[in-house]
């Protein structure tokens, strides 16, 4: 086991949010040769291993066996059906593991693997794939200082990354930042939407719209001011943006965003429900 250099990472599940991790790594310059991704579906594993350079393997255990750290990157409903098979090669290999399932807590995740093992839960999100993901991580106590290191320069090579102090909290970072962007594509197509309704060509709403989503979001990342200070610069008194804030209040935006955000923390606790042992 390479203890103090680079891990060797394994991803048991090649999906999106996997493939938007690795990507992003090997995009920041993280050895493709120190990858490994596990999947049953072998066409998109030789995809992935021709445009990266990663190890692929439609075998789960010869990728654990080969790792430092296995990030847990199927389903929530699958993870069961995956990990019990596995058992054997955590408990030889004992490397750190990562999972980034929703709802999952340690505790069932525990059981599926055996004895305890250091384990770290964290919640990304697929703009990673762009060097711009954010993910919230907490980490149980078998885990040592160097494999939280690893974590955060994991996480960090594909955006930014914050620990939790209460496992609980996790269920607030998924409703907030693991779902989060699928929010402001939705934003983005109901404003494209409302551009095509005002007389506009759907191609050029839609390009109006997103490129907006993108200058807001460099704007709320690149400048020191709040979201309302920033709100603020745009809303002239008496002007446009005051006539869409107000119906956007009087509609309860707030409200809205707050049942939506509490929807998704409630799906996550009821996912752990459901899938524990
Ligand atoms: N998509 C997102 O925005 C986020 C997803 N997550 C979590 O990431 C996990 C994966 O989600 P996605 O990537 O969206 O799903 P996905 O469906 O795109 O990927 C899951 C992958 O697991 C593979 N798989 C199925 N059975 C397998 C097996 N027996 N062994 C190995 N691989 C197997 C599938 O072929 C698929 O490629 C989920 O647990 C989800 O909660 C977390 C944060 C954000
Ligand atoms: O929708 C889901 O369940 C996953 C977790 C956060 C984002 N996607």
């Amino acid at each position: 086991m390479q203890k103090n250099s680079t891990p060797r990472v394994a991803f048991i599940g090649a999906g999106n949010m996997a493939g938007a991790i690795l990507r992003g790594l090997i995009q920041q310059g993280f050895p493709a040769d120190h990858i490994w991704a596990a999947d049953p579906g072998q066409d998109k594993l030789d995809a992935l291993a021709k445009e990266t350079g990663i190890q692929v393997t439609t075998d789960n255990a010869e990728a654990v066996m080969a790792v430092d750290l296995v990030v847990l990157a199927v389903k929530p409903q699958r993870m069961q059906q995956v990990l019990q098979p596995l058992q054997t090669a955590f408990q030889q290999q004992r490397p750190l593991v990562v999972s980034i399932a929703a709802g999952l807590t340690c505790a069932t995740l525990q059981g599926w693997l055996g004895e305890a093992l250091p384990l770290v839960r964290s919640m990304p999100n697929t703009p990673s794939l762009l060097g711009a993901g954010v993910a919230g991580l907490y980490a149980t106590a078998e885990v040592s200082d160097q494999q939280k290191s690893w974590v955060e320069a994991i996480s960090q090579a594909v955006g930014e990354a914050v620990w939790v102090s209460e496992e609980s909290q996790l269920e607030a970072v998924t409703a907030v930042s693991g779902s989060g962007p699928a929010y402001y594509f939705l934003f983005t197509e109901a404003l494209a939407a409302a551009g095509e309704k005002l007389g506009l060509p759907a191609e050029l709403a839609l390009k109006l719209a997103e490129h907006t989503a993108l200058g807001a979001g460099r704007m709320l990342s690149e400048t020191p001011e709040t979201p309302a200070e920033l709100r603020a610069r745009v809303t002239s008194p008496g002007g446009t943006t005051a006539e869409a804030i107000r119906i956007f209040e009087e509609q309860g935006l707030h409200k809205l965003v707050d049942e939506a955000a509490q929807a998704a923390a409630k799906r996550a606790r009821e996912l752990a429900e459901e899938l524990k042992g």
